[in-house]
């Protein structure tokens, strides 16, 4: 029952419950008091009727009201729920509520009080400077020996996004400013100024409200053992407890936007072909005037000849294949020939050194997942022409000329990448006058994508150039858009991808091609760029953009050359 501020009658019939007349129940009468809307009714009944606080009651336009006293009386589920045992003392508390105006006479109330419950308004500084100004020296003229608890109110309103409340609420209602929302340390500030414990509530979150009146009953429990010492039953109350603190609620999860993904029918890698970011391969064509970059990832996975240039040994190895080619060099050749072969070592052993040094761990690791690693020196750019490749003038390379058709030399150089122009150690392979531009990139994109693009250039050079490379595949589908079986080449495709993811699950595991490392928590994990560049956009953006990951040192492994 609800008693309108308007009315008369206040809510304070008397008691005529049987707990009064009962031995060992200590009957405690709790006044709550405070300024106007800081939810004393709110409080009290969530305690004596397990009352929550509803969306139209939060946002209601707010209606001073008094709980009725007289609910013990005439409510039975009431009359229990006042019914507690606390520090092994069987109480019945019972709570009265008040007006909030200042101007309201409230002697009645006070009168035989055990406890006041006095609260203010967490959103609301002017009640807590009520508490030291008013209500306080109130309490103190009309029971100066009660006990005092200190209460905040409307926790919850701490914690909340205050223009989501502020628009919900009534048009008339105050808006809650942040800067009205009072921190803990105000309402400690202030209970320790009175010499009084402090909690603070939220009907809303449901929390404090046990706090608050368990320890309401410990305060007037134990203020009554200093007048009635001969109550044994009241030794084992304690002092009004700490509160534990509130877990705020967590905050809403960021809404992170992920660019949806680029589609997987093999359009990605032509897109990374088209604009070759990290590219770690240079073709060069016509005696180096046309270059072509690529991917070794993409190029070996589906083509096997790539596979054995791009493993192929271009250090020691490929120096003692041109040795015995010309067994009939000179003694000068000999040496100049041992001297690369130790640089090479001596490289080795000191990237395998540095891996101490926290800035090229990482990639050291990647040589040593590799089992080994080969630099060249920095050069300044320039290609060497046709016919230039030999052990005695490059620090790792060789001629491929015994090696397969179509292949002049291969080495390892310094190279501006073609997207970023930031320079990297590329794989500089050298190829045959009479390949053409055009259906060389026929042939590099349909390793790719596993398409075939008419328009790139002469279908009868890209047939030959896919037999030099012994792509067999590619060189059946020329085949069949000559004999205008063009539908046929569908199944190619498709089990080109097929074949090519395998061969990439492979690269994955041991590592092979790799160009990064990530460092994880429990280990290093190598990986590759372009394959991570064309199928996330936000690897792309590392990998490419103003980020310290496109530029940090990169180290090449010797199988991977
Ligand atoms: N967000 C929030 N609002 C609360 C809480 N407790 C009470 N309120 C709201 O605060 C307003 C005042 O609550 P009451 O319990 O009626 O306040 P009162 O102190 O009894 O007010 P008077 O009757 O004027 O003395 C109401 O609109 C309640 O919905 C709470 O824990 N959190």
């Amino acid at each position: 029952m609800w008693v309108n501020s308007g009315s008369v009658g206040r809510a304070l019939s008397m008691d005529i419950d049987t707990d009064y007349e009962r031995p060992n129940v200590e009957t405690i009468k709790c006044v709550v008091v405070g300024d106007n809307a800081v939810g004393k009714t709110r409080l009290i009944c969530a305690r004596a009727c397990n009352a929550t606080l509803t969306q139209y009651q939060l946002l209601a336009t707010h209606v001073p009201t008094v709980w009725a006293i007289d609910q013990y009386r005439v409510c039975q589920e009431v009359l229990e729920r006042s019914r507690d045992v606390v520090d092994e003392v069987s109480v019945s508390l019972r709570l009265w509520d008040t007006f909030g105006d200042h101007h309201k006479d409230r002697r009645f109330a006070y009168g035989r009080s055990d406890v006041v419950v006095l609260c203010f308004s967490l959103a609301n500084p002017n009640s807590l400077r009520h508490v030291r100004t008013m209500w306080f020296p109130e309490i103190k003229h009309f029971c100066p020996r009660t006990p005092i608890i200190l209460v905040g109110c409307q926790l919850d309103l701490r914690y909340a996004d205050l223009d989501a409340v502020n628009r919900a609420r009534r048009p008339l209602a105050k808006p809650i400013k942040p800067t009205d929302i009072l921190p803990p340390e105000r309402g400690h500030e202030v209970a320790k100024e009175l010499g009084v414990p402090y909690y603070e509530t939220s009907i809303v979150a449901q929390f404090g409200v046990k706090d608050v009146f368990d320890n309401a009953i410990r305060a007037a429990l134990i203020s009554r053992r200093h007048l009635q010492f001969w109550k044994s039953h009241l030794k084992k109350v304690q002092r009004p407890l700490l509160q534990a603190p509130f877990l705020p609620p967590r905050p809403p999860r960021p809404v992170v936007g992920i660019p949806d993904p680029p589609p997987a029918d093999g359009e990605a890698p032509d897109s990374l072909f088209c604009q070759p970011l990290c590219a770690d391969v240079l073709f060069l064509l016509q005696a180096g005037t046309t270059r072509v970059f690529a991917h070794k990832v993409y190029l070996a996975t589906s083509c096997s000849k790539f596979y054995d240039l791009f493993t192929m040994d271009l250090g020691a190895a490929g120096m003692e294949n041109e040795h015995e080619e010309s067994s009939e060099g000179s003694e000068e050749e000999e040496q100049s020939r041992r001297g690369a072969k130790e640089q090479a070592g001596r490289t080795k052993s000191l990237d395998i050194e540095k891996e101490g040094d926290g800035g090229t761990r990482g990639a050291n690791r990647l040589l040593m997942l590799q089992q080994g690693s080969l630099r060249t020196s920095q050069s300044d750019n320039a290609l060497p022409a046709k016919g230039q490749y030999s052990a005695g003038t490059l620090g790792a390379g060789r001629a491929l000329l015994g090696w397969g058709r179509g292949f002049l030399g291969v080495y390892l150089e310094m190279v501006d990448d073609p997207v970023t122009g930031r320079p990297r150690l590329m794989t500089v392979v050298s190829m045959d006058d009479l390949i053409q531009k055009g259906p060389f990139q026929a042939v590099l994109q349909y390793l790719y994508t596993g398409h075939l693009d008419e328009r790139r250039g002469d279908l009868m050079q890209v047939a030959t150039i896919a037999e030099l490379l012994e792509v067999f595949d590619l060189r059946m589908m020329v085949a069949n858009v000559l004999n205008r079986e063009s539908f046929m080449n569908q199944e190619i495709t498709k089990a080109f991808h097929v074949r090519r993811a395998n061969r990439i699950k492979e690269c994955l595991s041991k590592g092979t091609f790799a160009d990064v490392v990530f460092q994880l928590d429990d280990g290093y994990l190598p990986a590759h760029k372009p394959l991570l560049i064309s199928s996330c956009d936000w690897m792309a953006a590392m990998f490419r953009g103003s980020f310290m990951e496109s530029y940090i040192e990169e180290v090449y492994p010797v199988h991977a050359l």
